[in-house]
């Protein structure tokens, strides 16, 4: 498989403050990537950058042709009184009067993201991992083909987590999906994704997730 990813040399500074010194990796398509390091280490600046949110101080970066990126943000809880159904919130950008096209595909990623049964409950009242998943849908309706999920797991549950990540890894072993997860969840990112970027002195370490040793990670 090619590669979907290539950066080089890429650095940031934010004032006198170096985040990260000449990156260089590659990701392949269909990579399942684990981003890891410490609180501070550039995990979110990376992935800024990636998404075009913020310029680099020096070097490059480049998808291949036709890459379509999909973002799901690190989980935040919704008010209670959100009045917006599961199935509303996930067609929030789609246009007010839908095709039929339309409407079959968001049948079909709540069939895939497993809330087609409660596409109708409010998202104030959904559970957190069903707000998370409906989150990974609305991500899904533009049908990117890479996606970056910023600490997605981060402060749900041990079942909810396990959900999310079980359709991850379904979406990448069914259509090919490249995946960077940014983590503090070791055990998680170990079960399954399988290769590592990990933040190490404004450098990057890139290997095989089952090379991911205690020592290395602290
Ligand atoms: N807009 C900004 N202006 C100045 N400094 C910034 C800005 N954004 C991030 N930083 C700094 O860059 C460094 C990297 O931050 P970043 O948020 O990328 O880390 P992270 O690895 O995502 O951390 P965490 O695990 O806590 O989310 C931090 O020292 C942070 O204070």
């Amino acid at each position: 498989m090619g590669e979907v990813l290539t950066v080089e040399n890429l650095t940031m500074q934010f004032d006198d403050q170096t985040v990260f010194k000449k990156l260089n990796f590659t990701l392949k398509k269909g990579s399942m990537t684990a981003l890891l390091g410490p609180n501070g280490a550039g995990k979110t600046t990376l992935i800024r950058i990636l998404m075009n949110m913020l310029t680099a101080t020096n070097g490059t970066f480049k998808f291949s042709q036709n890459t379509k990126i999909g973002y799901v943000p690190q989980f935040r809880n919704i008010d209670i009184d959100y009045p917006l159904s599961i199935r509303a919130f996930i067609e929030l950008n789609t246009p007010l009067f839908k095709s039929a096209s339309i409407k079959k595909r968001v049948d079909n990623i709540l069939r895939e993201t497993n809330l087609l049964e409660i596409q109708n409950t409010r998202m104030g009242e959904a559970s957190g991992g069903q707000k998370q998943r409906a989150y990974l849908a609305q991500a899904l309706l533009d049908e990117p083909n890479f996606i970056i999920l910023d600490e997605a797991t981060a402060s749900l549950d041990p079942v909810a987590k396990e959900e999310l990540m079980t359709l991850i890894k379904h979406l990448n072993e069914k259509h090919g999906l490249t995946v960077l997860f940014t983590t503090h969840d070791i055990p998680l990112a170990k079960k399954y994704m399988k290769d590592y970027l990990l933040f190490k002195d404004k450098k990057l370490e890139h290997n095989k997730i089952s090379q991911l040793t205690k020592e290395a990670y602290e």
